[in-house]
């Protein structure tokens, strides 16, 4: 067993509105390189930590984490429709021993996953079907959330099931950085808007459009600073890259969800699959090295944008690539 991490911000503006060029050929370059480290890397099985954004997961039933058993992409924002390759059997055994360690988690038979965790798939590994994914959903959208401690012990539990797998893991984190999208909240919803959180219809392709076309008016006007949305937080971003990067997880632990969001927006909250990744990571291996960082606050996408590779690696060596120009380079 040996394993490596990729860890990236989403946004499902990357295909709706474009960053000034220089930017966009940054974002392309740090996703071109972490695709050359995957490929590098030859993983023979994915475990996908991502967040979902009222697509498969809703309040009638909301979980703060659950392992897909099966799982389908719902095809928002333009992202692929279909099933996962997801190793059943495998993922099965994953959740019985994530619960042995004490970790309380759902399943699902019929997952239903977003761009939150599709996107990551498309990029980077060239579409949702091309390499076995255990989909793990991390609740980072719908209050109340679970603890940053139990999020740590989440990534802890899947990384000491992982040692015992035979051949080469990639864990995936896909969201955050800090950004506040307008994605509808329970304490502010309108009575339709409820019945949607609450998941009474699944959305149609129609309230699709609506919302998507929403973010992207959203996504114009915050580029022009007149978007009533949080700001995006380049230095609580820097903060939890340092963190991350130094491995001292625990931390995170202090880390509360209003915090979070008071200083990061309500999307924040997905740095949580970040958290659990590189703590499965750190549990699998013992330590890690972080190989390459790009960092970015892009209003463009509505995110403090951020792209890392880490190894489950004696830390003999500082960085092996050079990250993008003019985004941050950790030395
Ligand atoms: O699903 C939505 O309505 C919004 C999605 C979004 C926008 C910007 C950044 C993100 O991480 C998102 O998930
Ligand atoms: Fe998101």
């Amino acid at each position: 067993m040996t394993l490596a991490l990729v860890c990236t911000s989403h946004s499902p503006l990357l295909e709706f509105n474009d960053p000034p060029p220089e930017v966009r050929t940054e974002v392309d370059r740090a996703f071109a390189q972490a695709r050359q480290f995957i490929e590098d890397y030859e993983p023979d099985l994915v475990v996908s930590f991502a967040p979902d954004h009222y697509n498969g997961f809703f309040y009638k039933l909301m979980p703060p984490f659950c392992i897909g058993l099966e799982a389908s992409g719902v095809g928002d924002f333009g992202s692929s429709a279909g099933p996962l390759d997801v190793p059943s059997a495998l993922a099965e055994q994953m959740a019985q021993s994530v619960l042995d360690q004490g970790v309380d988690i759902a399943v699902s038979l019929e997952m239903e996953v977003d761009h939150g965790a599709v996107q990551p798939l498309e990029i980077l590994l060239g579409g949702i079907a091309t390499k076995p994914v255990i989909p793990i959903f991390v609740n980072s959208v719908a209050a109340p959330f679970a603890p940053m401690k139990r999020i740590r012990l989440l990534g802890e539990a899947v990384g000491t099931f992982l040692k015992n797998f035979d051949g080469n893991v990639l864990l995936l984190g896909s969201g955050g950085l800090s950004h506040d999208p307008p994605v509808p909240r329970l304490e502010a919803a309108t009575g339709e808007q409820r019945k949607m959180l609450l998941g009474c219809n699944h959305p149609t392709a129609a309230a699709r459009s609506v919302r998507q076309q929403r973010v992207i008016d959203t996504a114009k006007a915050f580029t022009r600073g007149e978007a009533g949305i949080m700001d995006l937080a380049p230095e609580w971003d820097r903060q939890l890259l340092d963190i991350l990067a130094s491995g001292e997880l625990e931390q995170l632990d202090a880390w509360t969800a209003k915090e979070m969001a008071a200083t990061a927006g309500n999307s924040a909250h997905e740095v949580r699959t970040w958290v659990a990744a590189h703590n499965a990571l750190k549990a699998a291996a013992g330590q890690y090295t972080v190989t390459s960082e790009y960092y970015r606050p892009i209003p463009e996408y509505i995110a403090g944008f951020a792209v890392t590779t880490a190894v489950s690696v004696p830390k003999t060596a500082g960085l092996t690539e050079t990250a993008v120009a003019a985004g941050t380079v950790r030395a």
